[in-house]
């Protein structure tokens, strides 16, 4: 019996299925671009930063880099809770290198599932003096879950399956996969 971790990652496109293509990935990321955009210069804030949650949020990060017009500053953090499928206590590996002080502070990341890592990495962002905190995920979980927070934008929601792609990994593999897909 082969462990999940040692599986071919071809494996896991053969025990998965697409639940969002690449063109419904891009064309919810236009949106979340527009919303984040609208809602940052309602704020008339000169001080953002885009902060990615390392390493899931890397994905959507890197493609709102290119789409949002507006000055600013890019940070990333690393806090990770899940190993393989499971969630356990948040570890953090790196923290922001910028002020946060009086700073707009967008969170971008892949994925808001029982919603305990963002509240964290919100409440850290306060802590620091951050004006205004914004999250952005690219998905949503269907739980059914209360969940301590809710995003402020979000792309697609997916159904309650371990889904992987577009920066959400499946035992390290396929972040950099164009579609999401949830295991069987
Ligand atoms: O809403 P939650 O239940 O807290 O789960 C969401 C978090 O889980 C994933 O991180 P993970 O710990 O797997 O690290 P990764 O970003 O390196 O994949 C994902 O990137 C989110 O940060
Ligand atoms: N890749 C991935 N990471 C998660 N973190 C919390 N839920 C998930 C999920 O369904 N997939």
């Amino acid at each position: 019996m082969v462990a999940p971790q040692d599986q071919p990652p071809a494996q896991w496109l053969a025990q998965s299925q697409v639940v969002f293509t690449a063109q419904a990935v891009n064309a919810a990321i236009e949106r979340v671009a527009l919303q984040l955009q609208q809602r940052m210069q309602d704020l008339a804030s000169e001080s953002i930063v885009l902060l990615c949650v390392m390493r899931g949020g890397l994905y959507l990060a890197g493609q709102l880099m290119a789409r949002l017009n507006l000055p600013a500053r890019i940070d990333y953090l690393q806090a990770n809770r899940y190993h393989g499928t499971a969630g356990h206590e948040i570890v953090w590996s790196k923290q922001p290198e910028l002020d946060l002080r009086d700073q707009t502070v967008v969170i971008v990341d892949d994925i808001l599932d029982e919603g305990i890592t963002l509240a964290e990495v919100v409440r850290f962002c306060h802590a620091a003096g951050a004006r205004h905190v914004l999250t952005a995920v690219l998905t949503e979980k269907d739980n059914g879950l209360q969940k301590p927070l809710q995003a402020d934008v979000v792309g697609l929601v997916v159904p309650n399956r371990y889904v992987f792609g577009c920066g959400m990994d499946v035992y390290g593999w396929w972040r950099n996969l164009p579609e999401i897909r949830a295991l069987i």
